[in-house]
């Protein structure tokens, strides 16, 4: 009998590959409707608006990483990686890459899974906090590329595990070593701050019920209760703001002016990001660096994303073994959003309508 062929496809968002690839890039982004929520008839014109007023900036900060994102080498580790992880069990396991902006995209991975004939797909996004702007955005997407690649093998969606042992413990390890690195290099007499940065998003978005802050800060509960330091000065805060609306607070920039008032220093986690890309090389490692001595905070450090690190492929590993075969599938989400309810104690899981199966 034929080994059963499971299929592991790893969302990301993708990122440019050269600086001519910047402005189509944040085309794709900005003329989402999961990201860009206008009336149809406004999304192509002002998506392509707001993505040429932001091209100089981002051409900036790809250009001090060489004029590209680093995004899907990481990914293909990190494939690689989980792929070896996942030999010698009962099943065959491949992993495909599918990006949301940028090569390869979901078309091009549907038709490479297609050609493996898998018995089974399992979407697996490199998000560990659910958003309708991410993971949700990416499975409608998925969908859609499956259904054109004559792709109709039974599918299973890993949501989320923002509060997943695994996960946790592969965030909380680095921090932890980088924790005690800063501490070492600290006078005795100085607070060190661990401020958790995540992606920020417009507050129109969470309020219409994305969970993604709220399990946010469901992982930053977990990872300080397994670092278990003592007394522990921390706080969450968003970065990357790119559009005029309110996003959620505070800022990650606001964090460090109170980080400076109060005369701490600063040891900055990553806490929505499983990979370095632009948002952590410049954005906090160049630019909020600067403020930071610019506001005289006496230290700052940041913990490295976790990437192909063994303990979080070990964490991707266990995630997939126990989702295989869990029966989660996706239910559609009032007011017609795409919302997972695989987890019991989320509040989309409360608040989806009967699950709709897209899969078995
Ligand atoms: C309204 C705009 C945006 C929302 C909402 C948003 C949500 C969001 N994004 C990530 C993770 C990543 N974002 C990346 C790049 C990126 N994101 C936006 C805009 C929004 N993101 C832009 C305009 C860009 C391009 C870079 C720039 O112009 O600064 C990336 C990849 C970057 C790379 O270097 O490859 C990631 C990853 C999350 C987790 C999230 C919400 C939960
Ligand atoms: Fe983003
Ligand atoms: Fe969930």
């Amino acid at each position: 009998m034929r080994m059963q062929r499971v299929a592991v496809v790893l969302f990301n968002l993708g990122g440019p590959d050269s600086p001519e690839a910047i402005q189509p890039f944040l085309e794709n982004l900005f003329t989402d409707p999961a990201i860009l929520r206008v009336p149809g008839f406004l999304r192509p014109w002002l998506g392509r608006f707001i993505a040429r007023r932001r091209t100089r900036a981002a051409t900036e900060n790809y250009a001090i990483l060489g004029g590209r994102s680093p995004l899907l080498d990481i990914t293909e580790r990190q494939a690689r990686a989980l792929e070896a992880a996942l030999e010698g069990q009962e099943a065959a396991y491949r992993c495909f890459i599918a990006m949301r902006y940028w090569h390869p995209f979901a078309e091009a991975a549907a038709r490479e899974v297609a050609a493996w004939r898998p018995d089974q797909v399992l979407l697996l996004p490199l998000y560990p906090q659910y958003s309708t702007t991410t993971t949700g955005s990416s499975v409608l997407d998925w969908q859609q590329a499956a259904r054109q690649a004559g792709l109709d093998v039974p599918t299973t969606t890993l949501c989320c595990y923002h509060s997943h042992p695994g996960f946790v413990a592969a965030t909380a390890a680095p921090l932890r070593r980088t924790y005690e690195e800063a501490r070492a290099k600290l006078p005795a007499g100085v607070t060190l701050r661990v401020l958790f940065s995540a992606h920020g998003l417009p507050e129109s978005i969470v309020k219409a019920g994305d969970p993604y802050q709220w399990q946010v800060e469901r992982s930053v509960a977990a990872v300080v209760e397994q670092l278990g330091i003592p007394g522990l000065d921390h706080g969450i805060c968003y970065q990357s703001r790119v559009t005029p609306q309110k996003w959620i607070g505070p800022s990650t920039e606001q964090a460090l002016e109170q980080a400076a008032r109060d005369k701490v220093a600063v040891l900055v986690c990553p806490i929505a990001f499983v990979s370095e890309h632009s948002e952590t090389l410049v954005e906090l490692d160049v630019e909020y660096r600067e403020l930071a001595e610019k506001l005289h905070i006496p230290g700052y450090f940041r913990a490295p994303t976790q990437n192909d690190d063994p303990g979080f492929i070990a964490a991707l590993r266990d995630l997939v073994l126990g989702a295989m075969g869990s029966g989660r599938a996706l239910a559609s989400f009032a007011g017609g959003r795409q919302c997972p309810k695989p987890c019991t104690d989320c509040p989309h899981a409360r608040t989806a309508q009967p699950a709709r199966q897209v899969a078995a």
